[in-house]
């Protein structure tokens, strides 16, 4: 087991980067404490492959730090940092057993054969793979192999972390959830620090206690699936976490809030006050789905929309309404009765979020 604690880490794949965007990792600090399971969640071409990467010593960074335990590794290899990777396609031996699969890493390290048949028969046991030990690995099906990748990570006792990389990706829809569930359960059993690269936020938020995600190279919230969702600190976490996303759109400051699309809203003061200082013209407002209310008459301090259509998703609706020029998205209960032409929707204070700059700004805690 081990703390991994990025410093100052940044990596371009450019031989002269001079600019932000030239970086697949731009700099970064992070810690990934010891024994507990992250997700690292985000689009296509964030970074999340080339973090695991330097991670496990396959890439070295163009800056910064990698320490395992306080002790920087950047200059130790792949082999000798005791980190196992997952890939999204199964790297197993075609032509081995699966049980020799499985003891490959053990005889490497010159393990005694008894120790190894033990260990061997342990990990079988726990992924289910007992009743196809002698088999050749080239005759299982894809969850096995993958399975079988994972059990090679997991029988050395010494390792310090298990990395994966969209490990679920082969995996038949129907076989997912129950190696997802497997997974978890190695990690209560086994206590490692286990980091799983996704862009499914459901798959991270099942696997994990706390997820990381990135966009652009950078990791713009670290937290619980529920922070992340009810305090998006970034509007791209705000846009890729949640189904419906977040309603967000750009304003202009007005003397009491914001103004949009003939809309002037006021803003709570003490928020108002932080928008009056700022001098950045990059703002905008959010506010989920789920928060927004939604009434067929009107009362204080609610806005009048426009009802473009409604969606039905069975066990929930979403309603399509515009508020000035802004598209919002209201999520109702399967049994409500939607306005058809005309809404009346408020956004209480605690859910409506502002973003300068494209992050959160908040009152400070009184
Ligand atoms: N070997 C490489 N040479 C040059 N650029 C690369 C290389 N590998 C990745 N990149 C670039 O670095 C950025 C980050 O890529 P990376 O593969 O780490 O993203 P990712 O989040 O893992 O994406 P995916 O989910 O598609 O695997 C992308 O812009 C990608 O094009």
């Amino acid at each position: 087991m081990a703390e991994i604690h990025l410093k100052s880490l940044a990596h371009s794949y450019s031989k002269n980067p001079n600019r932000p965007e030239d970086y697949a990792i731009r700099e970064m600090n992070h810690v990934w404490e010891h024994g507990k399971a992250y997700a690292l969640l985000g689009p296509s071409g964030c970074g999340k492959s080339t973090l695991l990467n330097i991670i496990s010593g396959l890439l070295s960074p163009s800056g910064g730090e990698i320490r395992f335990d306080n002790v920087v590794v950047n200059d130790i290899p792949p082999e000798d940092r005791n980190i196992a990777q997952v890939f999204q396609f199964p790297v197993v031996y075609d032509s081995m057993t699966v049980f020799d699969n499985l003891a490959f890493p053990l005889r490497n390290q010159k393990v005694p054969e008894p120790k190894v048949i033990a260990k061997v028969n342990e990990i079988a046991e726990i992924l289910e793979l007992q009743d196809v030990l002698k088999k050749k690995a080239k005759n299982l099906t894809a969850d096995e192999k993958q399975k079988v990748s994972m059990g090679r990570g997991l029988v050395r006792d010494n390792v310090s972390a298990i990395l994966f990389d969209e490990p679920l990706t082969v995996i038949d829809p129907h076989l997912k959830w129950k190696l997802r569930r497997k997974l978890k359960q190695i990690h209560e059993q086994f206590n490692i620090t286990m980091v799983y690269v996704t862009h499914d936020q459901l798959e991270a938020s099942t696997f994990a206690d706390q997820i990381a995600v990135m966009y652009d190279g950078q990791i713009v919230q670290f937290g619980t699936p529920r922070e992340l969702f009810e305090r998006p600190n970034h509007t791209f976490v705000g846009y890729f976490i949640g189904s419906p996303g977040m309603n967000i759109t750009e304003v202009r400051r007005s003397p009491e809030g914001v103004f949009f699309g003939g809309v002037d809203m006021a803003l709570p003061s003490g928020l108002n006050d932080i928008l009056q200082a700022s001098s950045s013209n990059n703002v905008k407002i959010g506010i989920r789905p789920e928060f927004v209310q939604v009434s067929h008459e009107p009362s204080e301090g609610c806005y009048q929309c426009e009802v473009l259509f409604e969606e039905d998703l069975g066990t929930y609706k979403v309603l399509a309404l515009k508020l000035g020029d802004w598209e919002i998205k209201a999520i109702l209960e399967e049994n409500t009765v939607s306005p058809t032409k005309t809404a009346y929707v408020t956004f209480p204070a605690q859910w409506l979020k502002l973003y300068i700059d494209e992050y959160m700004v908040e009152e400070a805690e009184s």
